[in-house]
């Protein structure tokens, strides 16, 4: 018989074989499934817990440009332990939302986000599929078709003719402009009269919808720990971030209350109550029509509007109203562009007050202007996206639930695609059939593919119709004698990246 000793010398070797095989497999099995995969994106070191969040500044478009000069266009980064991808090239940009649209349709879905956006009960961030679908067709059928965007234009004319009014009535008291107050107002008007048929700024708490707005766009585009790092959301919490996300989602919540209920549940017009629509039928309406009625088999909740009337007021406030405002900069940091601009302008309109759209057609230099503007300063500088599965890239491996930042603001100024990238020259755009439409990826300040904004044409109407007028009325020069190479050029950081500074601008009255 053997000992018990004896037993386990004999045994020994053959449990230490065992165990030597399952660590093995163990650790070959872990690696699997945490990569999943054989060849990934380069990445920059990444620390403990925080992955490369330390990385990141304030101005994440900033610091992930200069990071892709070193680690090349496509790059893993770990948000806590959330894998990202950082596009940085238009080739890697037209994988993602071109050839491989399909697979990227889907939205990262943050906190903020989902608190904003009533679970993702919007257009902009829902998850791809039925609901997203019906929703984007109603916000392009009933509110951003051609069709439709030309019957706002007695909207557009009228709002810019207040602009050019108070520009003239400010005039006289020789002090200099604040540009960027007078461009949110004007766009808010805008959407606002086009959806509801009213304007939100006249109302009892206007102006604090507008603030409103503002103080949503910067916390959309706050990147906090809490967010990737679950345990650490104590942070976000007492550093007061919480409390300001959910103090503007319950502000706006109640806005948006208030500005459908008179729609929903005052009976609509029959009440006679204070609401002045100015159209029988505007955006609201069709919505709450949809909603009460489910027509063509189209349902929608009281959520949903909201989330909607969010999506195309933020949309269409902010991104415009940014953009106006960075064309000015430039154009009053560049006098010879601003002046050439406006040969352009007076010459085509030769004296005429009125512009009417096929003049504009023929404004090559003013859409070269725009196109340089949002190649220079995109509005939103990143378009997020979500792996739906495994999937290839330009060669390398991105495993399912990958987020994926497409860093346009970068893609715009790649010596790869753009000669002098950082130079302002519309002219580049005169004999070129470049784009910002989603074909041409070395252009994408609108993104691009199936999550492609819709507003486009909304935006260019207010957009063209307004700086014509502006260059065609007025000359512009800097206050105080301030030159325009000195011209503070620091962004404010948010989804939507504005000038740090508003731009105050000294006008005059240009005589016929
Ligand atoms: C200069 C003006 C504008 C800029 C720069 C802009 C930019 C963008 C960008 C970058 C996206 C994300 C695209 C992507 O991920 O591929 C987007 C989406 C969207 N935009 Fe705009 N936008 C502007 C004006 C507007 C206007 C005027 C509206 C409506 C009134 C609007 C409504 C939307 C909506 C609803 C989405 C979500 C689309 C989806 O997820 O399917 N935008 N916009």
């Amino acid at each position: 018989m053997f000992s018990f000793h004896q037993e386990i010398d004999e045994f020994l070797p053959f449990l230490f074989f065992f165990i030597t095989l399952f660590v093995l497999w163990f650790l070959t099995k872990s690696r699997y499934r945490h990569t999943g995969i054989k060849n990934l994106p380069p990445s920059p070191p990444k620390l403990p817990i925080l992955g490369n969040l330390h990385q990141l500044s304030a101005l994440t478009h900033r610091s992930l440009q200069s990071l892709a000069k070193k680690y090349g266009p496509l790059m893993l980064f770990h948000f806590g332990n959330k894998p990202t991808l950082i596009i940085s090239s238009a080739n890697a940009a037209k994988e993602v939302m071109k050839t491989r649209d399909l697979i990227f349709a889907d939205k990262p879905e943050t906190r903020v986000a989902r608190r904003f956006f009533y679970d993702g009960k919007d257009v902009s961030v829902a998850p791809y599929g039925e609901h997203w679908r019906q929703l984007k067709s109603i916000c392009v059928l009933q509110l951003l078709s051609n069709k439709r965007v030309q019957s706002f234009h007695s909207v557009r004319e009228e709002e810019t003719a207040l602009l050019m009014e108070k520009v003239s009535s400010l005039i006289s008291i020789s002090s200099p402009l604040n540009l960027s107050d007078m461009f949110v107002l004007l766009a808010n008007d805008v959407v606002c009269r086009s959806v509801l048929g009213r304007k939100c700024s006249e109302e009892g708490n206007g102006k604090q919808f507008l603030n409103l707005l503002r103080e949503f766009s910067e916390l959309l585009g706050n990147v906090t720990v809490g967010e990737f790092i679950p345990w650490l959301s104590w942070i976000d919490k007492f550093s007061g971030f919480k409390a300001r996300v959910e103090r503007v989602a319950n502000e706006l919540d109640e806005f948006l209350e208030e500005v459908i209920h008179g729609c929903l549940d005052a009976g609509q017009d029959q009440s006679g109550k204070a609401v002045q629509n100015e159209s029988a039928e505007n955006f609201l309406d069709i919505l709450t029509e949809i909603y009460k009625e489910n027509i063509n088999g189209v349902s929608i909740d009281r959520e949903s509007i909201k989330g909607i009337l969010l999506d195309v007021f933020a949309g269409g406030t902010d991104t415009t109203s940014t953009l106006l405002e960075w064309i000015m900069v430039e154009l009053l940091r560049h006098p010879m562009i601003m002046k050439k601009l406006q040969n352009e302008v007076r010459g085509i309109l030769n004296g005429k007050q009125g512009i009417a759209y096929n003049e504009l057609e023929k404004m090559h230099f003013l859409k070269a202007v725009i196109k340089e503007t949002l190649r220079c300063h995109p509005p939103v500088p990143f378009l997020a996206r979500i792996a739906r599965q495994d999937v290839e890239i330009m060669g390398y491996d991105v495993e399912a639930g990958t987020m994926i930042l497409t860093n346009s603001w970068a893609i715009g100024r790649d010596p790869a695609s753009w000669e002098e990238p950082e130079k302002f020259q519309p002219q580049r755009f005169l004999n070129s059939s470049i784009d910002f439409r989603g074909l041409d990826f070395q252009l994408i300040p609108f993104g691009a593919g199936r999550r492609g904004c819709p507003g486009i044409g909304f935006a260019m109407a207010t957009i063209e119709f307004t700086l014509a007028n502006l260059v065609q009325k007025f000359d512009w020069k800097l206050p105080n004698g301030e030159k325009g190479e000195d011209l503070d050029m620091t962004e404010y950081p948010g989804v939507t990246v504005r000038r740090k500074k508003p731009i105050l601008a000294v006008a005059t009255q240009h005589c016929f």
